[in-house]
Parts: structure tokens; sequence; C-alpha cells
């Protein structure tokens, strides 16, 4: 058949799918209308029936709509002469009859696995193109070539999807690309949900997006069990997670949480990196063992015994209470050692062992006070003196002094500004250069090296707010009793095989105004999610990996990254060092093998970079050639402004990115109109730890000996750098060429 006539044949069903998306969409708005229409009074039943029926068809409709765009993207015929259309969600049509097939479905596999050595059942798969709803362009991979007809064969166009996909220029935001997914990458996304995974592949292998789609898939193959607990994807930091952002709502899945390290800890925002040896130090897990000594540091026993003033005899002036007489109550050295052993004992967090230290203290001088006022000292009197005793200021600095109450942002920062503090908690397990790598101002910002520290303490002091505690306590309460609620109602209305008892009551409490799993989850330090998938995970430090498991009790995890590109000195140098501890012989190891972003050119400049940085290091193969061959300018030679203009001459509508070391960042910057977010400008000038995970049409690469001396992983932040091109490179050197780059063409200025 001509391709002409297999354009109108596609069009013809396109069409009719995009009908079925309208009624469908119609439906649902209509349903919603009347749900809502039946407004929010009534039995408590009825609100319970129109909560989850209003929260079900908003839901559908976000998905009807987020699907508008390549509703359907391919087709595959199998020897069976059977025909299945594959698309961005399901569409059956009133007999029920599948029209299209979710692309997370297991019957849209062999779109995705079928390769000519091994093409299952499949005589053809086709990649259909569509421009709003008009079918422009299609193309085939036929397997079983002896039952093609003539014309067939010559529509044959192989590789035409994914090279198509990939020539697209660069938009600032990553987009799905459901409809080109690789085999390889399918294993990766449609690996069980259990255990831990782990995705290890060289730059521009689809890491991210493979990431991505698995977290759609997940949430579509095990949804009952993941809605409720909810995804979290932690990226390098907040512009990536803004780049990535539009994946998954264009997948249809808004339950998804994206997150950094620096915003793991609620309310801080860290984006500060600390420098080399301080990195180093927060990373390592000994700082658990500080952290925990810092907090036992905090509680303290006097010098001799506890003395204290307390007034005897107050009286009016003027309206305010005055002391007349006072007496010092006293608590013998020896016994506040074992109060302070005691609350120890419990093995509770800091604040709330507290409890105990104030009450054993309180009791011991009101004993001595009683003894010394010759009052009666029995239980109820006792009790009574105690309380007394607590409503003295002297008596509560006192026990500040002693057993304060701490948060995590005051223990971590007086830990990390105060010498003295530093020494006692640091001695037994730092050196004392480690420690002086630590010691900052007070007022210095958070650094994303500070959050896993944050977050042990957080975990050892517990929360301070005793308030918080109870109305967690009581919301507990209320939530058992909602759900034991909606059971009822759902077994009423036969919808236990749909919905989850608990995700109703959950709803149904939240009553809209935080029904999403990230406002939950964001609301709750201990919220455990369903599935963590973390990307760029070389990164992350021993310390933060600690941070990550805390959050993921179940170890269902998905970690995708490349050791070669470790730009942190915290970071991995192997994937057992920072998983052993956790789930030693039992996390899985994918790898990706194909580039699908560098050109062939630039990723030779980038393996010769590898080489000598990482020796044992394979680089991953492109699939494709670029535009220009790579180029180095001497500084002197070329104007920095002029070359970035003639560059963007070359890339029309695409974007550049310029990379600098950390320290030039600020001068260079200082050159291109300011830019509010890197992602939207044509030009963004960008540290290397910045661009991580991002990709430019052409990319500057300015003073790359200064990249790479900027510390002990500089080869490897240079190796990224060069990586994040997808059709151009160029290269402006301080002093002579680095010899890792001598592949380079010399460049005229
Ligand atoms: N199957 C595919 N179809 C179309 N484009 C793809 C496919 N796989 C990857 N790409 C494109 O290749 C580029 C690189 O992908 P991605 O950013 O996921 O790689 P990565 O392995 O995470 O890279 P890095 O480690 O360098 O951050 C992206 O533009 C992505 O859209």
């Amino acid at each position: 058949m001509a391709r002409a006539e297999a354009l109108i044949e596609e069009q013809a069903y396109i069409s009719l799918l995009y009908e079925r998306l309208d009624i469908a969409r119609t439906r649902t708005e209509e349903a919603l209308r009347v749900v809502l229409a039946r407004g929010g009074t009534g039995t408590r039943q009825a609100v319970v029936e129109r909560e989850v029926s209003a929260y079900e068809h908003t839901r559908r409709l976000t998905q009807l709509s987020a699907v508008e765009r390549g509703l359907c993207f391919g087709r595959i015929d199998d020897t069976g002469g059977d025909t299945l259309y594959i698309g961005r969600i399901g569409l059956r049509d009133d007999d029920h009859e599948s029209q299209l097939v979710d692309w997370r479905a297991p019957a849209a596999r062999s779109f995705y696995v079928a390769t000519p050595a091994d093409p299952g059942t499949l005589v053809r798969r086709r990649h259909l193109h569509l421009r709003g709803r008009t079918v422009v362009d299609l193309d085939d991979e036929v397997f079983d070539l002896d039952g093609l007809s003539e014309p067939d064969r010559r529509t044959l166009v192989g590789e035409a999807a994914l090279m198509a996909a990939l020539r697209r220029g660069r938009t600032g935001r990553m987009g799905e690309v459901v409809a080109t997914i690789q085999t390889e990458q399918d294993r990766v996304i449609r690996s069980g949900l259990a255990g831990v995974l782990v995705v290890q592949g060289g730059p521009g292998t689809g890491k991210t997006v493979a990431a991505l789609h698995r977290a759609a898939y997940l949430l579509y193959a095990h949804r009952s069990t993941l809605e409720r607990r909810g995804v979290l994807v932690i990226g390098p930091n907040a512009v990536f997670s803004r780049y990535i952002s539009q994946v998954l709502p264009s997948l249809g899945e808004t339950e998804v949480v994206l997150s950094s390290v620096g915003e793991l800890h609620r309310g801080v925002h860290a984006v500060a990196e600390d420098e080399p040896r301080a990195a180093v130090v927060k990373g390592d897990l000994r700082m658990a063992d500080v952290v925990g000594k810092a907090v036992r540091d905090r509680q303290r026993v006097p010098s001799g015994d506890l003395e204290v003033a307390v007034p005897v005899r107050t009286s009016l002036r003027d309206g305010v209470e005055v002391v007349v007489d006072e007496m010092i109550v006293r608590m013998p050295h020896a016994e506040v050692v074992r109060a302070r052993d005691h609350a120890r004992s419990l093995l509770k967090p800091h604040n709330l062992a507290r409890a105990a230290f104030v009450n054993r203290v309180l009791a011991a001088l009101a004993r001595d006070e009683a003894a010394q006022l010759d009052r009666p000292s029995d239980g109820d009197d006792l009790r009574h003196a105690a309380a007394n005793l607590w409503h003295h200021r002297t008596v509560r600095n006192a026990l500040d002094r002693l057993w304060p109450e701490l948060t995590p942002e005051r223990l971590v920062g007086e830990l990390l500004s105060d010498e003295e503090r530093l020494r006692s908690a640091a001695g037994p397990y730092l050196s004392e250069i480690e420690r002086a790598a630590l010691l900052r101002a007070p007022d210095a910002p958070w650094t994303v090296g500070d959050v896993p520290l944050l977050d042990e303490a957080a975990e050892l002091l517990g929360e301070v707010d005793k308030g918080a505690a109870a109305r967690r306590r009581r919301a507990e309460e209320d939530r058992m009793e909602e759900e034991i609620y909606a059971r009822e109602v759902l077994t009423v209305n036969e919808l236990t095989e749909v919905m989850e008892a608990s995700d109703v009551a959950d709803r149904n409490r939240d009553s809209g105004q935080e029904t999403t799993t990230a406002d939950r989850a964001a609301r709750d330090r201990n919220w455990a999610y369903g599935h963590v998938i973390v990307d760029e995970a070389q990164e992350l430090s021993a310390m933060a990996w600690r941070t990550v498991m805390r959050r993921v009790p179940t170890r269902s995890l998905t970690l995708v990254g490349d050791i070669a590109q470790t730009g942190s000195p915290a970071g991995a140098r192997s994937w057992g060092e920072m998983l052993d501890r956790y789930v030693e012989g039992r996390w899985r190891e994918e790898r990706l093998l194909v580039n699908y972003r560098t050109p062939a050119e630039i990723m030779d400049v980038a393996s010769d970079v590898l080489k000598e940085v990482a020796p044992g290091q394979e680089p991953p193969e492109s699939v494709r050639y670029g535009e220009a061959p790579p180029r180095a300018f001497s500084a002197q030679s070329i104007d920095l402004r002029h070359l970035v203009d003639s560059e963007l001459g070359h890339i029309g509508e695409g974007r550049l990115g310029v990379v600098t070391p950390d320290a030039r960042h600020a001068e260079i910057a200082a050159l291109f109109p300011p830019a509010d977010d890197p992602l939207d400008a044509t030009v963004a000038v960008l540290t290397v730890s910045r661009c991580k995970g991002l990709e430019f049409d052409a990319v500057v690469v300015v003073d790359p000996g200064g990249i790479m001396a900027q510390s002990p992983n500089g080869g490897q932040d240079l190796y990224v750098a060069i990586t994040r091109a997808t059709r151009r490179l160029s290269v402006v050197y301080e002093g002579s060429l680095p010899q890792e780059l001598r592949r380079l063409e010399p460049g005229l200025g």
C-alpha cells in the first residue's frame, strides 16, 4: 500500500479515537456536574459518596486533557492478523472493545521490545506522527519482509521515529518519549516494583526519561499500593526538578512528588554547596556519630550540686509581683547524673525524654524545699510542690540549661558555628583538620550537605511541639474512624474492588484542601513513600543515603546515575559502597549503553576526558552525528559574547548553555542578559553542578582547566559539561589547551 493511502487509512482510525476521547470527556464532565449539583450536605454517607466520585471524575478529566497531544503514537500487527493501536491512555468503545491500548499495559509491551532479531509474534511496528489531530507521517519497521508487498517495502524507514524525536530543538523542559522508548529502556521501565533497581548508564542514555516513565508505569501497574503512599522523585537540584516537571503530567500522572536532597528537610530549601573539604566531611557516615554526640552534649549535669534560687515570699508592688525572700533548693550532683542516665535509658528522642529528666529534677528540688521549710513531703504534697517549682523562671532556666528543648536547626547551626561545641561533639570522631573544615559563620546559609545532618538531628530530637504530636494522634484516631466508616460505605455500594477504604478516608478527611499525596507527605516528616526514584544518584553522600532510606522503609527504590559523572567529592565511587549497608546482595543493576543526546564527534572528545579521569569506565555509544566538528578557542583570540552570538545563529530556535568553573560564574554570567530561570533563557550560564542532567543545542565550555582544577572530581565535571550538548560544542580555554581536549579542532578567533 502506498504511503499516501496508509496515511488516509490511519487518519480515519485516529479521528475515530479522538471522537472517543471527546465522548469520554463530555461524559465525565457531565457526571462531575451531576455530582457537584448534589451539593455538600445530606447524610454522612451521601457526603462521602459525593467526595469519592467528584475526586475520581476530576482526576479522570485531568488525565483526559493531558493526553490530547499525541493521543496515539503506534500500532502493532501480529502474525495472527490482529492489530493494536498504542497510546497514552486506554480507550474502549461502547461495547467495551479496546480501541486504544495504554502504553503501560502488558499488551503494549511488544511495541517496545520487538527487534528484528527477536520480533516475537509481530510482523510490523508502525510509528504514527500526529500534528494536532492529523496524521502527518508514519514509519514502519517490518519484521516479516516476505509478507510485504513491493510498495510497502518502499516505505521502510528503520529508526526514523527515534531519529526524528532526537533532532527536535531543545525547549528548556524535558519531554516524554513514550512513542520511541527503546528496548533496553523498556526493560528498566517495566522492571518489578519491589527491591532496589540501579540503572547505570553514561550521559544521554535516557536514564532520566526511563526513570520518569517508570514512575508513570509503576503508578499504572500498582496504583492501589502507590497512589496512597506516593512516589518521590529526588533530583540533583530545584532547576532540574523544574526541567523534568512536565514529563509526568504530560503522561497523565499528577501524584508524584518532585524534590531534591536540599529540600528533604521541611522548612529548609538549601541551594548553597559546601567547598569540597567540608562536603567530604559532612557526607561521611561519622557525622551521624557527631550529631548523636552533639545531642548528648546538650544533656548536661552541673559540675557540683544543682542549686537554684526560688522565691519563698513575694508581694505585689504597683501590680507587679516582686520577690521578697528567696531560698536555695538543691539536688545532689550524683542524683542529677542518675536523672540524666535514667532519661537517656528510655531510648526516646531527646525532646521526648526531656519530660522524664524534668520530672525527676523537680521532684528532687521539691523534696529539698519541703525539708528546708519543714513541710510534709508525701505523694500529693510533693507533686503539688514540684508543679509549683516548674512555674519559677529560675527553675525553668536551670532545666533549659541542663536539657533544653531543641530544634534540628538550632542543634546543627550551633554545632557548626561554635568551636567549643564542635570540638566536644566531633572530638572522638573527626581529626582537627576535618573539624576546621566544618566550622562556619553563625549566619551562613544552609548547604545541601547540611540537610542530611538536619534530618539526622530531627530523628534524634523528635518533635518539640507537643501540641503537634497530640494533634497528630487525634488526627490519626479520626482517620481510623473515617476508614471504618468508608469501608462500610464502599461495601454497601459494592465499590470495594475499585477503591481502598483508606483512600476514601484520607480524601474525605482532607475534604478538598490537601487531597494530594504531595500535600500530605509535605506535612509529615515520617511519611513513608511507596517508591522512591533518585536521579543523578551518584552525587548522594553516605549521609544523604541515610536521609533517603528513612523515607522508604520498604526499600522499593529506583536509582539512576553514572559513576563516571560523580562530581561531588562526597558522592559514590561504586554503587555497592553506598547500597550494601542497606540492601546487601539485594539490589539489581540494569545498564544503558546508547547515548541518544550527544553526537559522536562530541562524545569522542568526552571519551578522551573520561579515559584520563576514570580509566576503567566505558563511554556510551552515540546514535548520531552532529552538524559541526567541536572546536577550541583560546580566550585571548576570541570574544566570548561574539562566539555565543555566532553559535546562536547556527542553532536557530534552540538554546545555548555556557558552562563555567564555580569561581568564574558571576563574572561570566554578567556578560549576558540576566535570566530569572535558566531553563527559559536562550543563553543559560551555569556551573557544572547546576547543569547536571540538563541539555542544550549548543554548549560553550569556558575555562576547562579551571573546571578540572576546582575539585578532586574536576575531570568528571568536565566530562559532564561536554556531554550536555545535543548539536554543537565549543571550548574557550585559558593558557594552553588541556591535553585531554587535544582532539578539538582549533577555532578561528
Ligand atoms: N527513547 C528515546 N526516544 C527519544 N528521545 C530519547 C529517548 N531516550 C532518550 N532520549 C533523549 O535523550 C536525551 C537524554 O536523555 P536523559 O536526559 O534521560 O539522559 P540521562 O541518561 O539522564 O543523561 P545524563 O546522565 O547526562 O543526565 C533527552 O533529550 C531524551 O529526551
